[in-house]
């Protein structure tokens, strides 16, 4: 078959491109098309040969019955080592699916059928064992781009690398994509400017390269970019191809290369509404679409040619049309079958049957990262570094508490020791405990869906794990939270006369420490199962407030309706605890004049927390505090499981759905 390049995109090693004569010669026009397909005969795939990942009668759907909607629609093709393979098309039409679903990233509301195979079997990618781009950049806005990405070489490169390695790493691939200059620049986000959108979308590309992966996938990674900019970080994606004599294979969906762009291609992917338009050589392309009467223009660049002819969301004006007679929607289906039945086609089939067909040995594997020290040691730092940084967390939280402390602390000013200071103290202490919660997670919660998409991010890359991560976010908020738990507790403590002593005022503290911990740690579990800002809210605020309630000073515990709102309820709200410990912290041991038949008498403590408050006495308040460290330390290890379990499960349920389509089974029953 002759090579029709157009003027445009004919690459400067034109000449190389020779004829497809066999299967196995889809030649690309770069010189780092080094692999050879024969090389790669049957069995003889060794693990340095990288990673080849095929695709065959992949479907994917959302929706059900009636509302089942096709995404994908029986895709079949191939990324191989040394190769970049280019996914282009439409807005919509399914490119960010086509990699997910190859990345193994499919949301859960999508069903996939089909065989996607890694070096000719099933495996799950994520993880580390490859690494994708997202369209989204969720980086933690505090950090300068320098730092971002310093902290994820020390996460993601392995201890026998030294510092000066890494950090020499860090700098060269800053420089590679262009961002010396934006080194000291914070990445910014929602509440200041940092980097520039095209900036971060280089940032992000710089964290997913560091580690040199064997397979990389990346969503549009030159949006936001201009020209000579897309030109250059293309550049430098397909030159990581055969970077210190390993082959990768890199898939990269993207919106309008340029000419120049495009000839970096080796393969290109073209779809429309979900089909494949266009499977083969990059350098094809033009002499496929003029063979079937859409010929690219002179001096017009072949994608946006491409993208044009197939682009049905928005009809083509009929002067300009395609000089023909199609409307968009034949000039697609035109294409689709020619592709069926076109010797590109069929070749291609053919060599993903062969790619399939290896009893290669060779599982892609994880990378090694850090050692598990050095990866908590690395994230108590930066989480350290963005809460000190981040005013909209624990600052402003402080500032707020601070301002509560003043007003609870004058309007029961000094509250002394008479009859009326029992409601008073109790009313304090609950109110204080009660408003610190709510404000936490009112606080607290948006900054921690920001992390967590971080953390999501990061851990399906296999930055690190969920272990790792749980450690240091702990960690790192530990002191934060002393602050402000010993700040606010303190101005309360002295302007209302609670109970003297260093032990009852460090009680307080502790006491306040444990609950807005317990808060977060909360947050941490409800946020796992739904990481939207308004649910999260509404779900962890209406827990909160059944907690409260259940505290034993609203209702108190005899009070309760049985059995529900007794048992269990009432043990497992940490109010209870919180507010139990606080009172034999603030009664025991003190005693309040009382007025009994005109005669003035006194009340120890212990008879007020007995028949008034009606708190077990059966235990002292150590054992409340320990219970609500223990409350702590049950909902994050909840946390650990529900995200370990998630992680097992998905690649399961994966393989469930990655089963062979019915049409792939017809097939193989025919071929039988
Ligand atoms: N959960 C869903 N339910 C229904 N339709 C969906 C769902 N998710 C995606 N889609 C549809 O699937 C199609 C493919 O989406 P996808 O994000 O893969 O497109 P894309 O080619 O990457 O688009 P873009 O270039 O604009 O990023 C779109 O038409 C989108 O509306």
């Amino acid at each position: 078959m002759a090579s029709l390049l157009h003027p445009s995109v004919a690459p400067d090693n034109s000449s190389k491109v020779v004829e497809l004569q066999t299967s196995h010669d889809f030649i690309t026009p770069s010189e780092n098309s080094a692999i050879k397909p024969t090389d790669r005969s049957k069995g003889t795939q060794k693990e340095d040969d990288g990673v080849f990942i095929t695709w065959e009668d992949l479907w994917v759907t959302v929706g059900s019955g009636k509302n089942k909607k096709p995404l994908l629609q029986n895709l079949t093709g191939y990324a191989k080592p040394g190769q970049l393979l280019a996914i282009m098309g439409p807005s919509g039409c399914g490119k960010t699916t086509l990699l997910d679903a190859l990345a193994g990233r499919l949301g859960s509301s999508m069903q996939q059928t089909g065989k996607i195979l890694i070096n000719g079997r099933r495996q799950a990618l994520a993880y580390g064992t490859s690494a994708y781009v997202t369209q989204d950049d969720a980086m933690l806005s505090t950090l300068t781009a320098g730092e971002a990405l310093y902290y994820s070489c020390q996460l993601q490169l392995p201890d026998s690398m030294s510092m000066e390695e890494k950090k020499e790493r860090a700098d060269s691939t800053l420089k590679e994509m262009g961002l010396q200059d934006a080194i000291n620049t914070r990445i910014g986000g929602w509440t200041t400017k940092g980097l520039s959108s095209g900036q971060k979308r280089r940032l992000s590309i710089c964290i997913e390269i560091i580690t040199r992966p064997k397979l990389l996938f990346l969503d549009e990674p030159t949006s936001g970019l201009d020209s000579a900019a897309s030109y250059y970080v293309m550049s430098r994606i397909a030159s990581l191809n055969i970077r210190d004599g390993i082959q990768r294979t890199i898939v990269a969906s993207i919106h309008q290369p340029s000419s120049e762009v495009f000839q970096l291609f080796h393969n290109l992917c073209l779809l429309s509404s979900g089909e494949t338009v266009y499977f083969g050589p990059a350098s094809e392309a033009n002499e496929f679409f003029a063979t079937n009467g859409f010929p690219c223009p002179s001096l017009y660049n072949p994608s946006d040619h491409f993208l044009k002819i197939i682009n049905k969301d928005f009809e083509q004006d009929p002067e300009e049309g395609f000089g023909t007679r199609e409307t968009t929607e034949e000039a697609i289906n035109i294409l689709v079958e020619s592709y069926k039945s076109f010797e590109i086609g069929k070749q291609i089939v053919k060599e993903v049957e062969e790619i399939s067909e290896s009893d290669s040995d060779a599982i892609a594997k994880k990378r090694i990262n850090a050692a598990f020290l050095t990866q908590c040691l690395v994230l108590i730092r930066r989480s350290s570094l963005h809460m000190y940084r981040d005013m909209s967390n624990y600052w402003l939280r402080l500032a707020v508490y601070v301002a509560i402390a003043i007003s609870l602390g004058t309007i029961f000013y000094n509250v002394g020791s008479t009859i009326e200071s029992i409601q008073a103290r109790g009313s304090l202490l609950t109110f204080f405990v009660s408003v610190l919660t709510f404000i936490t997670l009112i606080g607290g919660f948006p900054p921690f869906l920001d992390e967590m998409k971080v953390f999501k991010r990061e851990r399906l890359n296999g930055h690190y794990g969920v272990t790792a991560f749980l450690i240091g976010n702990t960690l790192s908020a530990i002191p934060y939270m002393l602050l402000i738990s010993l700040i606010p507790g303190g101005i309360v403590y002295c302007l209302s006369g609670l109970h003297k002593g260093l032990e009852h005022f460090m009680y307080l503290t502790y006491v306040l420490f444990a609950t807005v911990m317990s808060v977060e740690s909360l947050m941490m579990v409800v946020g796992s199962f739904f990481p939207n800002f308004i649910m999260g809210m509404i779900i962890v605020g209406g827990i909160q407030g059944v907690m409260i309630l259940l505290g034993g000073f609203y209702r108190l515990p005899d009070d309760l309706p049985m059995p529900f709102w007794r048992y269990p309820l009432y043990y497992v709200s940490f109010h209870k605890y919180a507010f139990q410990g606080l009172f034999k912290n603030e009664f025991e041991g003190l005693s309040f004049a009382t007025a009994h038949d005109g005669d003035r008498k006194t009340t120890s403590g212990r008879e007020i927390l007995t028949n008034t408050w009606q708190v077990e006495m059966g235990y002292s308040k150590w054992v409340d505090l320990a219970i609500l460290l223990g409350m702590i330390f049950l909902y994050r290890l909840l946390f650990l499981a529900i995200t370990k379990t998630k992680e097992n499960a998905k690649p399961i349920v994966a393989g469930i759905g990655c089963a062979p389509s019915k049409i792939t089974m017809t097939r193989r029953n025919e071929q039988n």
